[in-house]
């Protein structure tokens, strides 16, 4: 494809998750470096106020514990890392509220699990939670919430994370940056004849082999874990460029269409994604429809599903349940996510939305089952 062509389909690009390594907030030293920090905070600001939707995914909560701490001489065991997260990541809030202060922009930290992207409810409720303040134009910052998470729950690395996080909120674009311009041919620190690789349209073994450990001593996963985030992008049809974070203005470019790093084609869509989730799910309850809500599902530009057009629920399911729903006949004719658990529902079936919180004392929102979480049967 041709830069001109990018330049054509980079701008759309308006839900942008930006990832940012250790190495990049520190300069490869162990560390954080605020100067670095004020450069991409400014850039992201800047992206912000031209009406774009960044979510930050940012590592750096050992390193600044390491600096808060003095550089200790610690052994490189789970639990001592988990110490320099916890004493570093509210020390990394401070630095991030502080420069984005200067932007009159607003921050918000979040710190997630595996669980909380991958278990349904908590799932929905993170996705909430950040949509909310997307909406709220408050810029999240995640990392991993290092403290307390084991092997078990752990994803173990923020470029799997941010794949995670730009796949649940259906992003445009995935930016992971790091302190090497791109995915190379071989480990550059490695091999000085390695060569930059600009566009990546499968990531197939040859790909993957291509990928070494970290280079930098704070870094975790190398490109090995980029690679990983790319393909989970691409798969529910997210692009990814991987780029450095040195580069000027390496955002802001990338969001005016520059071809900067590599980039990664998305080799799914976000619809057949989310299809392939919701099909491929047990259901574990039915709602059935009048003919009238029936209609506004299968209009070409289907809406969501309300709580007046219900008719009867069957089954016993919480929030978040995937529900099969079914037309007035019992034909089944879609799969979605509810937004309600089933008590919850048949008391506000066949009720307006705006008369739900009167009856819970709290509202999901106006949707029993969303468009955005459900899928028709073909
Ligand atoms: N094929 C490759 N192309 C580019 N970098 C690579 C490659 N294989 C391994 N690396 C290493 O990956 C490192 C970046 O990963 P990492 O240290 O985990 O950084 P970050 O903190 O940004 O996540 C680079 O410094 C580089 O040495
Ligand atoms: N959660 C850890 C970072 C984990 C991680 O993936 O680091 P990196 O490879 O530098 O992006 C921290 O805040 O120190």
């Amino acid at each position: 494809m041709s830069s001109k062509q990018v330049a054509a389909k980079l701008p759309t690009a308006k839900r942008i998750v930006v990832k940012i390594g250790t190495s990049t907030l520190t300069g490869g030293g162990s560390q954080l470096r605020p100067q670095n920090m004020l450069a991409i905070v400014e850039q992201v600001a800047k992206l912000h106020q031209h009406g774009h939707e960044i979510i930050l995914v940012s590592s750096g909560a050992q390193a600044a514990g390491r600096g808060r701490l003095n550089s200790p001489e610690l052994p490189r065991s789970v639990p001592a890392k988990q110490m320099l997260s916890a004493v570093g990541q509210s020390y990394l809030m401070r630095h991030y509220s502080d420069l984005f202060d200067i932007f009159d922009v607003i921050v918000a930290q979040i710190l997630l699990t595996r669980d909380d992207l991958s278990i349904r409810s908590r799932y929905l409720n993170a996705r909430d939670t950040l949509l909310t303040l997307i909406e709220q134009r408050i810029i999240p910052i995640i990392n991993e919430n290092d403290t307390v998470a084991t092997d078990e729950i752990r994803v173990g690395d923020n470029d799997n994370l941010s794949a995670l996080v730009a796949s649940v909120l259906e992003a445009d674009l995935l930016v992971l940056l790091t302190d090497q311009p791109g995915l190379y041919t071989a480990d550059p620190r490695q091999d000085p004849e390695a060569e930059l690789i600009p566009t990546v349209p499968r990531i197939d073994t040859d790909v993957m082999k291509l990928a070494g450990g970290a280079g930098t001593v704070a870094g975790t996963g190398g490109m090995v874990t980029k690679l990983e985030a790319a393909r989970t992008a691409a798969r529910s049809g997210v692009m990814t460029i991987i780029a450095s974070g040195d580069e000027t203005n390496v955002l802001t470019r990338i969001a005016s269409g520059e071809l900067i790093g590599t980039r990664f084609e998305p080799t799914g869509t976000h619809r057949e994604s989310r299809k392939r989730w919701l099909l491929t799910d047990r259901t574990q309850g039915a709602v059935y429809i009048d003919a009238g809500a029936e209609r506004a599902l299968l209009a070409t530009d289907g809406a969501s599903l309300l709580p007046v057009g219900i008719t009867r629920i069957e089954g016993n399911f919480k929030r978040s349940a995937t529900l099969s729903i079914c037309g007035p006949s019992g034909a089944e004719i879609a799969h979605g996510l509810s937004n309600y658990a089933s008590s919850e529902l048949r008391q506000i079936m066949g009720k307006k939305s705006h008369e739900i919180s009167d009856v819970l004392g709290y509202s999901y929102g106006d949707a029993a089952i969303h468009r955005n979480q459900m899928v028709l049967l073909d």
